[in-house]
């Protein structure tokens, strides 16, 4: 029999991997891929997204052969991109930005099959958050929730509980789109 290729998951991030495990994928490797994230020139939210995904998956097919998945989250409010948050000052800075009004979440996602063909998709997810008051804000940057995550929020934690509104994935919101996911890899000839 045939041996089953790998299935290599392109991302540092734990959540991804949780959200795979949660439709039963183990990845056989993590490898994730450092590229520059910051985007080009005239380039929208979405695009950027997609683009990244695209380049991470790439980036690892190009040194381990296998079945390669890698995705990326972008978070904006208009055109403005809100980059990942490295210190409490950046949470509460997006914090107040997405208090009281709407935002969008775009996931791009990507799967290189073992002869380098690439397949990907973008989800798109818009979100309202209540307006967040001084306390609401203090109380989340108390927790940590939203450091190193894009956007300054995690929705599965705390933040879960300032959403009004969600159109689109709540995976996709996490990072990893789980039914664009499993339509991906299905298409690209993967078996757990
Ligand atoms: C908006 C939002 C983001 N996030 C996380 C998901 C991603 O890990 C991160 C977005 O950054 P990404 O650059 O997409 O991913 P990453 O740097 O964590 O991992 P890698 O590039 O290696 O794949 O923010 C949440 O966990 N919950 C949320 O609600």
């Amino acid at each position: 029999m045939a041996e089953r290729a790998n299935l290599i998951l392109a991302s540092a991030s734990p959540r991804r991997r949780d959200l795979l495990a949660q439709i039963g994928i183990v990845p056989d490797h993590i490898a994730a891929a450092d590229l520059d994230e910051s985007p080009l020139k005239d380039e929208t939210p979405a695009q950027l997204a997609l683009r990244l995904a695209v380049s991470k998956a790439q980036a690892v097919a190009a040194v381990t052969p296998g079945y390669v998945l890698a995705a990326d989250t972008v978070v904006c409010v208009g055109r403005r991109v809100l980059d990942k948050a490295d210190t409490e000052a950046d949470v509460a800075a997006c914090l107040k930005l997405l208090s009281g009004r709407g935002h969008r979440v775009y996931t791009g996602v990507a799967v290189v099959s073992p002869v380098g063909k690439l397949a990907s998709r973008l989800v798109e997810t818009r979100l309202t958050f209540k307006r967040l008051s001084d306390v609401d804000i203090a109380a989340y940057l108390a927790c940590g929730e939203g450091i190193g995550k894009a956007g300054g929020y995690a929705i599965q934690g705390l933040a879960g509980s300032y959403v009004t509104q969600l159109v689109g994935s709540y995976t996709g919101v996490m990072g990893l789109p789980l039914y664009e996911t499993r339509c991906l890899l299905d298409g690209a000839g993967y078996r757990p």
